[in-house]
């Protein structure tokens, strides 16, 4: 038995829910760039659970179920407020939160399809508020109650500021949902999947995901790019700060992948989006930064951006707190990692695979006075 590192390459199960071959992404067989230019991020929840577009009635119907869903327990929101929120990462607060939602759940335990479906849409509405409850609470603020009558992506921004967004930023912010809601078999999608391949409920199973995401090689590594683009601080200091970089052999933010060896397609839409929302915050730098970080990096390493990179020059310009960029790509990609769970008890097999002994040989135990 030979293990392969970081089980590169390897197929663990099939899937219907995206796929990415030859460097192109689809959802259910939806080009992530039609999707992106054309779906609002309900159509896609639907698709992902579905595995078909709504019609205009049924997309209807979707959204006032998850328009219903989308208060939070009130006793909830007064148990966040004693937590000690300041000092504690937005991701460690999501997930210990959504895994506090089940307790609150009627349906938490409850394994038929119906149940199932219930959190899945309580799930889907609840994240966002949870994201910016938490994020006004930290700063002394009231949350803000949902809006039934916005599309999720204007509800977000409502929640989190207090004032509806224009046009543009809810464009901008739905579009980058749809293009963070799934992604295949990654790191916080396996790990949902072999959560819930125990039979374990679905909280168990986004709880899992919600730690996964958070690493830095994962989804956390949006954070860490704004957290790079400020300590380069200006253009001019870019190719020192990479010289250095890549001497020390660190790994750049929002750079590499492990299945995309060409190029992200999501990098493109987030590029553009991050020129047109930087010109119109006046913040050009963010940009311009970027893009020589990105042909630099492209040019000394062969190194291509990733869905990580321009989001966060999108999301900073879009004013959000930067510790909140990892708690969104989240309240996107759980709808992936539903899809994936459905799908993992449609077909359930546990998911235990081997490891490759390299310990030390049989050994003779000694009594413990003896040692
Ligand atoms: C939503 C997402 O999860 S997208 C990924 C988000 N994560 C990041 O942006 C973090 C930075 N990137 C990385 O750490 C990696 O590229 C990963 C984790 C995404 C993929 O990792 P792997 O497939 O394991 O590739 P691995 O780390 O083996 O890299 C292969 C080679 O490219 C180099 N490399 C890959 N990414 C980077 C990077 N971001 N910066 C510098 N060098 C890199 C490695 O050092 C390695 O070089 P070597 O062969 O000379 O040692
Ligand atoms: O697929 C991966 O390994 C990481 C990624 O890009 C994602 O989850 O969106």
């Amino acid at each position: 038995m030979t293990a392969t590192r970081g089980l590169e390459g390897i197929v663990a199960t099939t899937s219907s829910v995206s796929s990415i071959i030859d460097d192109v992404l689809t959802y259910r067989g939806y080009s992530i760039d039609d999707l992106a230019e054309h779906a609002t991020f309900e159509e896609v929840v639907y698709l992902l659970w579905n595995g078909k577009l709504p019609s205009q009635s049924e997309l209807e119907s979707f959204k006032s179920e998850l328009a219903e869903a989308t208060e939070l327990p009130a006793e909830l929101l007064e148990q966040m407020k004693s937590l000690p929120l300041k000092n504690t990462h937005p991701m460690t607060v999501l997930r210990t939160i959504v895994s506090t939602l089940a307790m609150y759940d009627p349906e938490a335990e409850d394994m038929s399809t119906d149940g199932n479906y219930k959190k899945a849409i309580r799930l889907q509405a609840q994240m966002s508020s949870l994201v910016t409850a938490f994020a006004r609470i930290r700063e002394g603020k009231d949350p803000i109650a949902p809006k039934k009558e916005l599309s999720y992506a204007a509800n977000f921004l409502y929640m989190l500021t207090g004032k509806e967004p224009d046009e543009i930023s809810e464009t901008a912010f739905n579009k980058a949902l749809v293009l963070h809601a799934d992604h295949e078999l990654n790191a916080s999608t396996f790990t949902a999947r072999v959560c819930v391949a125990t039979l374990s409920d679905i909280y168990s199973g986004i709880t899992a995901a919600i730690g996964a995401l958070k690493g830095p090689l994962h989804g956390g590594a949006n954070e860490q790019v704004m957290k790079m683009l400020s300590e380069i601080g200006e253009e001019a200091n870019v190719e020192s700060y990479l010289d250095n970089a890549i001497e020390n052999k660190q790994k750049i933010m929002g750079f590499g992948h492990r299945v995309y060896k060409n190029g992200d397609p999501r990098a493109k839409h987030l590029r553009e989006m991050s020129k047109q929302l930087t010109s119109i915050t006046g913040e050009e730098k963010w940009y311009t930064m970027s893009v020589k970080i990105d042909d630099t990096l492209k040019q000394k390493k062969g190194l291509l951006p990733n869905v990580d990179f321009y989001s966060a020059s999108v999301y900073h310009s879009l004013g959000i707190d930067h510790d909140l960029f990892t708690p969104i790509f989240a309240i996107s990609r759980v709808s992936g990692w539903i899809a994936h769970i459905l799908e993992q008890y449609e077909n359930n097999r546990l998911i235990r695979p081997r490891a490759e002994y390299i310990g030390p040989d049989m050994q003779q135990y000694v009594a413990l006075e003896q040692r």
